[in-house]
């Protein structure tokens, strides 16, 4: 492979208050002797949907879990409203994660609860809502991703496609201002991913916030982006506009974003 690897531009403007919701500096982490990322700058812009694409193995959901302070960079910083997450408290950094709503790739839900209970737990855990309001907020969350029949039945008993969306409920129950899907599509056939697409944008458009998707489905991508950012050998090499990602003339984004086997991308 000969490929040049530059840093990709990612100086966008942030929404607001001129602080990004999420930004990664200069992060490196390696596990043993594996370096996964290895000098990775992202700011990613506020309000917006970006999509995070990349070979397997590239380092797409440790870059997810840095950002939820799952893992410590070895080197370079992570901000969350301009807060650098290592160089605050355990305990600033536990109130951090509540803003943040992560969907996870099996929906990670708990088999023995019901979908309400599921849904209602952050309610639960985190605020002193009522019964009666967790109710109401629970079940208006479960129509908005078209599971209100579901309420009662467990995750086993609903399809894949139906947990991910009650999943999808959870994480916005407490109305995050940043939201993480790693893999949304995982698993789901072309028609269970587009219909979840439709949900992802839909509850953007309702909710805004900072949603960053994680996925290898081009067509995920093509259909959700406002923004797309290719990751590879741990560094971001694109981001920009989806627009300009799908024209891109950078052989090794042209390669990917098409999935083509001709290119500069091998197997290694
Ligand atoms: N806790 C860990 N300990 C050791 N190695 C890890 C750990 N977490 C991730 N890795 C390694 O880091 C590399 C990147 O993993 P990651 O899951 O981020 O890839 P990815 O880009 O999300 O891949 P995929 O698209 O296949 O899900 C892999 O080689 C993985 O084995």
């Amino acid at each position: 492979m000969s490929v040049e690897l530059e840093t990709a531009t990612t100086d966008q403007r942030p929404a607001g208050n001129g602080v990004h919701s999420m930004e990664v500096r200069d992060v490196h982490k390696s596990f043993g002797p594996f370096d996964v990322l290895t000098g990775l700058n992202l700011n990613f812009v506020d309000d917006a949907i970006t999509t995070i694409l990349g070979p397997s193995g590239t380092g797409k959901s440790v870059l997810i879990k840095h950002l939820v302070g799952l893992l410590e960079p070895d080197r370079g910083e992570v901000l969350i409203h301009g807060q650098n997450i290592w160089g605050i408290s355990k305990q600033e950094r536990y109130e951090l994660r509540k803003r943040f709503g992560v969907l996870f790739q099996d929906g990670a839900l708990f088999g023995s609860m019901n979908i309400f209970d599921n849904v209602a737990f952050p309610l639960r855990k985190h605020t002193d809502t009522s019964e009666s309001d967790i109710a109401d907020i629970v079940m208006d969350s479960l129509a908005e991703v078209g599971l209100e029949q579901a309420a009662s039945k467990l995750p086993s008993e609903i399809s894949g496609g139906m947990r991910k969306r009650a999943g999808f409920a959870r994480a916005l129950i407490l109305g995050p201002d940043i939201v993480l899907f790693d893999e949304p599509d995982s698993g789901l056939d072309p028609v269970r991913t587009s219909l979840l697409n439709d949900v992802i944008l839909d509850m953007h458009s309702r909710h805004k916030g900072t949603y960053l998707v994680v996925t290898h489905d081009i067509r995920t991508a093509r259909k959700v982006s406002d923004y797309v950012g290719v990751i590879w050998k741990g560094k971001a090499v694109h981001y920009g506009e989806a627009e300009a990602a799908f024209n891109s003339p950078d052989p090794f984004v042209r390669q990917f974003l098409s999935g083509e086997s001709a290119g500069p991308l091998g197997m290694d």
